[in-house]
């Protein structure tokens, strides 16, 4: 099967994106490696797929799968953004406010006139459950009234970590600076932390002001990327509960910055960021 593609990014973040909306794609866990493969495919840290809407009072669906695995996941951030510019791009649609359903959620996503996308990620949720977390026999310390949840990571090393679902999972730490935070050591323990029985991505948050961060994430089946929309989402939503950042923030990802806003309880978190297209191109799967 001959397939065109395009290359996008998020701020460093990258996607493989496909059309599926004039007829279905049914790919195989192993073409879904291959499209993210970055030596033998085209190299991707997700794949996305467009599909028409499936249910009324949205304009696409879209699924999303990361390309280390092929297992679909539930949210992906900078993928939501990179969506809006290619439906816009490539003609299908001309609306500059698109609604769209994932896996479990559904987002409404808005083009700026300077190129970036807005997008409302829904409301944070915290619950164990949630994530979900296997929460039994440990007691969190509270601090502002958001739970920090205490992680053995073996050989002696301990992780305080706060639990927020942007829709997939997040566990946020807070580190000195994330330049030396333990990423490459501590990410692949977090990310596959038996407390976490469907995996988890894992924040290394670096609070530089009330409303300024740097944040590494290494992601669940994708390893460091250069930055995370939900990760983000989750790390500012988890610094604003503790008591440590202000409504609005900058965070700067080792690929760009990204803007959050969330005003509390109830209320929707919004991102914006860039979303660029890189090239496109054909594979033969
Ligand atoms: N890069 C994404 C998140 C992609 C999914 C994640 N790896 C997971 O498994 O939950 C983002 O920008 O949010």
């Amino acid at each position: 099967m001959r397939l065109h593609f395009t290359k996008m990014h998020g701020a460093g973040n990258d996607f493989v994106v496909l059309d599926a909306t004039r007829a279905p794609l049914a790919l195989s866990r192993e073409q879904l490696q291959l499209l993210g493969d970055r030596r033998f495919g085209v190299g991707a840290d997700q794949i996305l797929v467009v599909e028409a809407a499936q249910t009324p009072g949205v304009d696409f669906r879209y699924r999303i799968f990361n390309g280390a695995t092929g297992d679909e996941v539930e949210q992906c951030g900078n993928g939501s953004r990179c969506f809006v510019r290619y439906v816009h791009d490539h003609g299908l649609s001309d609306q500059t406010t698109i609604r769209v359903e994932t896996v479990n959620n559904r987002l409404t996503l808005t083009l700026q006139p300077d190129g970036r996308v807005t997008v409302d990620m829904n409301q944070p949720r915290f619950a164990p459950a949630d994530l979900p977390f296997d929460a039994s026999g440990l007691v969190p310390r509270e601090v502002n009234g958001m739970p920090l949840w205490p992680l053995d990571l073996g050989e002696g090393a301990q992780a305080e970590v706060a639990l927020v679902s942007m829709g997939n999972p997040h566990a946020v730490l807070r580190v000195d600076d994330v330049a030396t935070a333990p990423v490459a050591d501590w990410g692949p323990k977090i990310e596959a932390h038996p407390r976490f029985p469907r995996k988890v991505n894992a924040g290394f948050l670096q609070v530089r002001s009330r409303s300024e961060v740097a944040l590494r994430v290494f992601e669940r089946d994708a390893g460091e990327t250069l930055a995370c929309g939900t990760g983000a989402c989750a790390a500012v939503v988890a610094g604003i509960r503790l008591g440590w950042l202000d409504a609005t923030v900058d965070v700067h990802t080792r690929g760009g910055v990204l803007t959050i806003s969330w005003a509390g309880e109830g209320h929707s978190v919004m991102m914006t960021g860039p979303a660029v297209t890189v090239f496109e191109g054909e594979i033969e799967l």
